[in-house]
């Protein structure tokens, strides 16, 4: 990538050049790139695809936070031949289809595509918005290689949690920093900080409960705000994820104007033997039935897009234990996936830090200020 007109190469020979060209290309139009990133997902449900998945996932330090070699041992030997079986069936029970991916992968696609949309419209065509995941494909370095490639000297990492974790956050984070690593021209990087307590986040997650329960023929006694667990452990070491998450569910409460009793905050997809941030939303559920609640909503605020863990472990179990346990009626609001009013929040947050790199039309104009010399 290195230019090819202040210096000629002739084999293992530098001639160089003393002028600068003007038109130089690499000063040419610069690209800013804007790379959503999530957490990732299985290419297929058969064994060996989720065993792949779930070994990246279940083999990254930030995730498992334990001695690595008595976990890796654990890691191969017992969960990698039993928890593929499992979890594949609870993605066969979910798969799109159509497009034979998952749908956390269609639905990040579809935003990225969504804010592309806005911010051509707003800085014109010197943005180029891209996706990839932690986990799987598409992948991380790849997508940075690319934008790099296609003249990105600029790149905003954009991660799809409104709440921060280290596990999550962090970790998506770090693997784009493992990319830059490589390189040995890197673009300079901004990241966006998690967006937890954004009136434009709270405002889009209860408009979306609005919508949904309108077209309800009854209305939910409670709603659960289930946010995705994490061990207690990470908690005690100084992990913000609980608190933003309590926060996020307060805020929303508060916007619904609903009284403390009808919206709980509490924390699903458990994973392993030892404890977790409570209370457990399976257990939650359960229980509330069981008290005679007959009417409950849930709502996952803290995924960007819908995954195995809204759309199986919640619309499917959840639902079913709700029934069981006494419950008449259970609604799942999905998460803010696509819809117009979440690409906004994530254009708008991407906006917001792309201050100082580019204003409205300002990239724009630089461009063609740089094309007349
Ligand atoms: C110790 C294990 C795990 C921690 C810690 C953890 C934290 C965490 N995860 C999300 C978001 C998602 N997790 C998803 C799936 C998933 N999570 C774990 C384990 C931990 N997650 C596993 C093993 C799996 C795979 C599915 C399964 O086998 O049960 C997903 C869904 C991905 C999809 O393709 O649909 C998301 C999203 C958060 C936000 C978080 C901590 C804050
Ligand atoms: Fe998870
Ligand atoms: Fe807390």
């Amino acid at each position: 990538m290195a230019d090819q007109r202040t210096h000629a190469r002739h084999g293992d020979k530098v001639v160089y050049q003393t002028d600068f060209p003007a038109d130089h290309p690499e000063i040419g139009p610069e690209k800013i790139g804007v790379l959503l990133l999530n957490l990732g997902t299985p290419e297929g449900t058969d064994y060996w695809s989720m065993r792949r998945y779930l070994k990246e996932f279940l083999s990254d330090r930030r995730v498992i936070e334990a001695n690595p070699v008595f976990w890796q041992l654990l890691l191969n030997t017992v969960i990698l031949t039993k928890r593929p079986k499992s979890s594949g069936q609870a993605y066969a029970s979910i798969w799109n289809e159509e497009k034979n991916e998952s749908p956390l992968k269609t639905i990040t696609r579809d935003q990225a595509d969504g804010v592309q949309t806005i911010l051509h419209q707003r800085f014109g065509e010197g943005i180029i918005v891209d996706w990839a995941m932690r986990y799987g494909y598409p992948r991380t370095e790849d997508a940075v290689n690319d934008l790099m490639s296609k003249g990105c000297r600029r790149i905003l990492l954009v991660a799809l949690y409104p709440q921060y974790a280290a596990a999550t956050t962090a970790t998506a984070y770090d693997h784009a920093f493992r990319a830059l690593m490589k390189m040995r021209w890197q673009p300079s990087i901004r990241t966006v900080p998690p967006y937890h307590d954004e009136p434009q986040y709270i405002d889009a997650v209860v408009r979306s409960i609005h919508d949904h329960l309108a077209d309800l023929s009854w209305e939910p006694e409670v709603l659960l705000t289930s946010f995705h667990g994490l061990p207690k452990r990470y908690l005690m070491a100084g992990d913000p994820y609980h608190c933003q998450c309590a926060k996020s569910s307060r805020l929303i409460r508060d916007a619904l104007g609903w009284p403390k009793e009808r919206v709980k905050l509490c924390f699903q997809s458990r994973f392993g033997r030892e404890e977790w941030l409570k209370p457990y939303t399976d257990e939650t559920i359960a229980e509330l039935a069981r008290q005679g609640v007959k009417n409950l909503a849930i709502v996952s605020p803290g995924f960007a897009a819908d995954c195995v863990e809204t759309l199986e472990e919640l619309n499917m179990q959840g639902r079913e234990t709700f029934l069981e346990n006494g419950g008449e009626n259970f609604t799942f609001i999905p998460c803010l996936n696509a819809r117009e009013d979440s690409v906004g929040l994530i254009a708008d947050l991407v906006t917001r830090e792309l201050g100082g790199w580019v204003e409205p039309r300002a990239l724009a104009a630089g461009n063609a200020r740089r094309a007349a010399g």
